[in-house]
């Protein structure tokens, strides 16, 4: 495990600092930019549309660790999957995100994780299925018990979202970085050579975007 534990600022005692790449896959439309800019800016645009892929950071003061994410947001056009593989390589979690009012997308973000399980081994990544717009209930075609059957089958974190509303977005990244942080714990117990994490942070909470239209 590749664990730099640098000191955090709390008097109590030092925390060690991790750094997360978090990737949001799924298709077009679904979100995955208005959810990335909710939880790092806490607002909300109309139109966000991603050129290939754009990133932020957003860094968490926890009791537990210091803890900086590096959130790449893909664009869901057709054009772009040639290359996703480029996006999500070295992920450390990944947020399978679909539109809860419309059912194709869940069909999406079943290819997307198909995908993942290709490329990565069981529990080297974290997957967060997320259900997003729950602000648009008249207009659901995804269950909630649809999702959470997927989730619950399939070994995933589960939550359903609205980036319009801000209904548990932060949930999300929360239940994501505690998951992350539980691993950590479980490979510090039992050490293995192939553990991935962690980079020294002890940096500014730049925010940046990139590659955006
Ligand atoms: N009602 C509602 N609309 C949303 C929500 N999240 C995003 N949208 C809207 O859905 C559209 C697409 O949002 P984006 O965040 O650009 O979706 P995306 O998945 O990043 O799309 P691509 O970049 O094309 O892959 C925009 O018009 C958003 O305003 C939500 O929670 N509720």
């Amino acid at each position: 495990m590749a664990q730099a534990a640098a000191p955090g600022t709390s008097p109590q005692r030092p925390r060690p600092s991790y750094m997360y790449k978090v990737v949001l896959l799924g298709s077009m439309s679904v979100g995955k930019s208005s959810l990335a800019y909710r939880y790092v800016r806490n607002d909300f645009r109309e139109l966000l549309p991603t050129v290939g892929c754009a990133f932020l950071t957003q860094t968490l003061d926890l009791d537990e660790a210091i803890v900086k994410f590096e959130i790449w947001d893909t664009a869901g056009q057709e054009k772009y999957q040639s290359v996703s593989h480029l996006y999500y390589r070295d992920a450390h979690a990944a947020l399978l995100v679909y539109d809860i009012a419309n059912k194709q997308t869940l069909s999406r973000a079943k290819l997307w994780l198909e995908e993942l399980e290709k490329r990565f081994l069981p529990n080297e990544i974290v997957i967060a299925l997320v259900g997003n717009k729950t602000d648009l209930a008249t207009e659901r075609e995804v269950t909630t018990e649809e999702g959470e059957e997927l989730a619950r089958t399939k070994g995933l974190l589960f939550m359903e979202t609205s980036a319009k509303s801000n209904h548990q977005v932060n949930d999300v990244f929360m239940a994501v970085v505690q998951e992350l942080l539980r691993r950590e714990e479980e490979k510090a117990s039992k050490p293995s050579p192939h553990g991935r994490s962690t980079v020294d942070l002890r940096g500014s909470g730049e925010r940046t975007w990139c590659c955006r239209s």
